[in-house]
């Protein structure tokens, strides 16, 4: 966020058109952010308060830290990645690769930033109540919760529209998986606040910032294309309670849910030539299916926003709700559906899906590679720039 502002500071003082601002600011950029790095002395100790924290941070603050030591001491993730069944260690990997081209001096400096911020934490955990510190690990950016056989996955980042930091493409990734093997029979995503989700971070592109970008574009792709592939997967009933309006990324995988609930106060958007970008989500295949070919262009190529009856007569929403009744009908529902035998929900899903699998991991595979390429064009440069300095909405 610090590096969002800083971006879009340097864009607002130093250049009269925005379109002139992505090649130079980025030396200065660097320069400034040098002369606050840790020292090699900071991080050592902070590897040696590490090991004396007293409450256990979780595995997904030590995925983090593991990422930000490896980064630090050898540099962007080049090691081939692990199986997918070899969990903990593409676990590992991913967070790894996902900082991309992070510098190591920039690494050393979030480890150490890190390590405080737990420290302080773990200090003032004499002043909470006893036996908190044994509470499980959580997510950061989402709520997961599960009763009455539904797993729900709620987007967590309500002040900012619930954005897909890179944070939460992973948590959401975990939270599958997880759901995919627990006992629940339905798996709900939603969103906390008035916004179903306001799709990509746009922040997640201030990373470029640090150079390499043909690096960062490379693992921004790996970690869209795995995060989709997790959609296509997913073995259960998976329904979408869409509380608000969803844009980009939250939009197009809807295409690979098995239901769509709607408040009539969302909307569906995905401006993606706005932003000098293509589609994902497999949608360039899903959508021309359920909407016809030239209503999917309407949304994908020229950015037109529906409203959820639209969404829904075009076969993209299964369902529309009055916003005052949404929660309760919508639960209502699901609760009693996931009554159903759990073996056969998962045996029908199977075979009306299978079908599909390979063709959309083929279709994912080649979007991504598409995007790899948006994400480098002054197009796409220019438009992010646009919106972390606040001179457009989407
Ligand atoms: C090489 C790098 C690659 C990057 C990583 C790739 C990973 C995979 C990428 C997958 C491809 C996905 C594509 C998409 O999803 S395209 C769609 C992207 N989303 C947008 O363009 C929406 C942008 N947001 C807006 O237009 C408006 O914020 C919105 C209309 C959603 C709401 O407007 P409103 O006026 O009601 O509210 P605010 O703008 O004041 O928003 C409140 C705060 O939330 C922040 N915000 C909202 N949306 C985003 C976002 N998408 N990214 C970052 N921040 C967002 C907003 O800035 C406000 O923050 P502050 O309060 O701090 O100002």
């Amino acid at each position: 966020v610090a590096m969002a502002h800083l971006v879009a500071g340097l864009a607002r003082c130093w250049c009269p058109s925005p379109l002139q601002v992505i090649n130079f600011p980025v030396v200065q950029l660097h320069m400034s952010l040098m002369a606050m790095r840790a020292s090699q002395k900071d991080f050592e100790n902070a590897m040696n308060q590490v090991k004396l924290l007293k409450k256990d941070p979780g595995n997904e603050v030590k995925l983090k830290l593991y990422a930000l030591y490896k980064q630090a001491t050898e540099g962007p993730c080049n090691t081939p990645k692990p199986g997918v069944f070899d969990l903990i260690s593409k676990a590992k990997w991913d967070t790894w690769s996902a900082l991309g081209s992070l510098p190591k001096e920039t690494a050393r400096q979030n480890y150490v930033d890190l390590v405080s911020s737990l420290s302080s934490s773990s200090k003032s955990s004499g002043q909470v109540e006893p036996g908190a510190d044994r509470k499980p690990p959580g997510y950061e950016t989402l709520v997961v919760t599960s009763e009455d056989g539904i797993t729900k996955i709620m987007l967590n980042r309500p002040t900012k529209k619930n954005a897909m930091n890179r944070q939460m493409y992973h948590e959401i990734m975990l939270a599958l998986e997880a759901a995919s093997k627990d006992d629940s029979r339905i798996t709900v995503i939603t969103g906390n606040g008035d916004y179903y989700s306001s799709g990509n971070d746009l922040t997640n592109f201030t990373d470029m910032a640090s150079g390499k970008v043909e690096e960062l574009a490379k693992n921004s792709a790996i970690l869209l294309r795995n995060f989709v592939g997790c959609f296509i997967d997913f073995p259960k009933p998976l329904v979408a309670v869409v509380n608000g309006p969803a844009v980009g990324i939250s939009v197009t995988t809807l295409g690979l849910f098995d239901a769509v609930y709607s408040t009539d106060r969302a909307t569906f958007h995905t401006p993606f030539s706005h932003l000098g970008q293509s589609p994902e989500g497999c949608s360039s295949y899903t959508f021309p299916r359920i909407m016809s070919p030239s209503k999917a262009t309407e949304m994908l190529i020229f950015g037109k926003k529906l409203t959820a009856r639209e969404a829904c007569a075009q076969g993209l929403v299964t369902e529309v709700f009055p916003d005052s009744t949404f929660q309760k009908e919508v639960w209502t529902r699901l609760k009693a559906y996931a009554k159903l035998p759990p073996n056969a929900m998962r045996i029908s899903k199977e075979v009306i899906r299978n079908k599909e699998k390979e063709k959309l991991h083929a279709i994912n595979a080649e979007e991504c590679s598409v995007l790899q390429e948006r994400w480098l064009s002054d197009e796409c440069m220019n438009a992010v720039m646009n919106f972390l300095s606040r001179k457009a909405k989407l």
